[in-house]
């Protein structure tokens, strides 16, 4: 099983999302975030991969959920969710990713992974959550899924 990261910014009623350039899910949007690193802490992963991806910092930061991914049977990643309620510095775009804002209420969940469409609300709505998702072998489509919501971390 992976262990990575993803964060989504969400300053003055808007989200920070990326266009994937590589990688898993490249060509969607997703929060930035990565893999870690062998002897990283998933927060000090956070902050290595929004800097690298978007050459920006984050404050706020709070962990606000776990997402557990299966393909097929296989443990694909197990993805520990970060929100941040403030940002430095302008996003830029890198080889890794185009930024881009949207407003809350105008996420484009048809050009994102189509697990984000359960548990990105809760986390725009300030809810915390753990998800469990069963891909088929592939990864392509969404066969079945598990929530909890109001989980500590
Ligand atoms: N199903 C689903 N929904 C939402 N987000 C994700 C998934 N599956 C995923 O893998 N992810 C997220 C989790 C991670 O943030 C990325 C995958 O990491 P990846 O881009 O492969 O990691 P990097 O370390 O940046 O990659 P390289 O440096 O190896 O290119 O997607």
């Amino acid at each position: 099983m992976q262990d990575a990261t993803l964060c989504l910014p969400v300053v003055d009623g808007r989200v920070l999302l990326i266009r994937k350039k590589r990688g898993v899910g490249a060509g969607l949007y997703n929060g930035p975030g990565g893999k870690i690193e062998p002897g990283e802490t998933p927060r000090e992963c956070i902050h290595r991969e929004v800097n690298e991806e978007l050459r920006i910092g984050l404050s706020e930061v709070e962990k606000v959920g776990e997402l557990d991914f299966v393909f097929g049977d296989d443990p694909f990643m197990f993805v520990h969710v970060y929100r941040a309620s403030d940002i430095s510095g302008e996003p830029e775009e890198t080889d890794e990713a185009d930024p881009k804002w949207f407003d809350t209420d105008d996420v484009p969940y048809d050009e994102m992974w189509p697990d984000d469409r359960h548990w990105v609300p809760k986390l725009l709505d300030g809810e915390t959550f753990t998800g469990r998702f069963r891909f088929d072998d592939e990864g392509d489509d969404l066969l079945g899924w598990a929530m909890r919501t109001d989980v500590e971390f």
